[in-house]
């Protein structure tokens, strides 16, 4: 399996100093910015859009944006976000009328694809798209808020969505993304999982690095 990136979700940052925030996240060793983009309309809260993504670049920001579009409709806003320094764009499949064009849409805007299941939706929506996948985002809570508790099932999604992985030979990265915490994390590492999204676990703690290097610490047993 490749290396264990961390993807802080600054959906849990101070949005008043977003800039030193994610700067503070990312010298205390995580490895990627993840961006949740919520509608008020796909789920019921309103966040950040692709203006603040191009500030963060302005700013100086040069790790890998991972933007999770909660949004429907979803390809309109798709060429923004790539524009504005997106590296990854995820989204739901249930909010896009046509999944195959969507993936084709981010491709062809230059950032990496993947797609997004919510904890009761089907392994099915992965059937025919495993070749246009550079991600598979499982989702450990229902969308819409940081701050909820990981959803136990999905364990045992990841690890299904482990074996499609690795039995398609495709180069996919699988993603969890909720209720992520250093006591939960080596589990989740075991069940498959290769990216981890976590928000309140790292921008409620009083030091991002210490949580950091416990995370990291906690995946090594899964690494050795
Ligand atoms: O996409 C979402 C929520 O919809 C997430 O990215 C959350 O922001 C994760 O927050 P924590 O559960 O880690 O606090
Ligand atoms: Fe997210």
């Amino acid at each position: 399996m490749r290396p264990f990136l961390i993807a802080p979700s600054i959906l849990s940052a101070d949005f008043a100093r977003l800039g030193e925030d994610v700067d503070a996240v990312l010298n205390a060793g995580a490895d990627v910015v993840h961006f949740d983009v919520m509608d008020n309309h796909y789920v019921p809260n309103l966040t950040i859009g692709p203006m603040v993504c191009q500030a963060l670049r302005n700013y100086g920001v040069t790790a890998d944006i991972d933007v999770h579009l909660m949004v429907k409709p979803v390809d309109r806003i798709i060429p923004d976000f790539a524009k504005a320094g997106a590296s990854i764009i995820t989204f739901h499949p249930e909010a896009s009328e046509h999944v195959d064009r969507t993936l084709q849409l981010i491709k062809e805007s230059g950032c990496k694809a993947g797609l997004v299941l919510n904890p009761a939706t089907p392994l099915h929506y992965l059937d025919h798209v495993m070749d246009k996948l550079d991600v598979i985002l499982l989702m450990s809570v229902n969308p819409g808020f940081g701050g909820q508790s990981f959803i136990p099932s999905t364990l045992d999604k990841l690890r299904q969505v482990r074996k499609l992985i690795d039995d398609s030979g495709f180069d996919i990265r699988l993603q969890v993304d909720g209720g992520v915490k250093v006591d939960n994390i080596a589990e989740i590492a075991a069940a498959g999982a290769d990216m981890f999204v976590a928000g309140s676990a790292i921008f409620n703690a009083p030091d991002y690095k210490t949580v950091i290097d416990e995370m990291r610490s906690e995946l090594a047993s899964i690494e050795a």
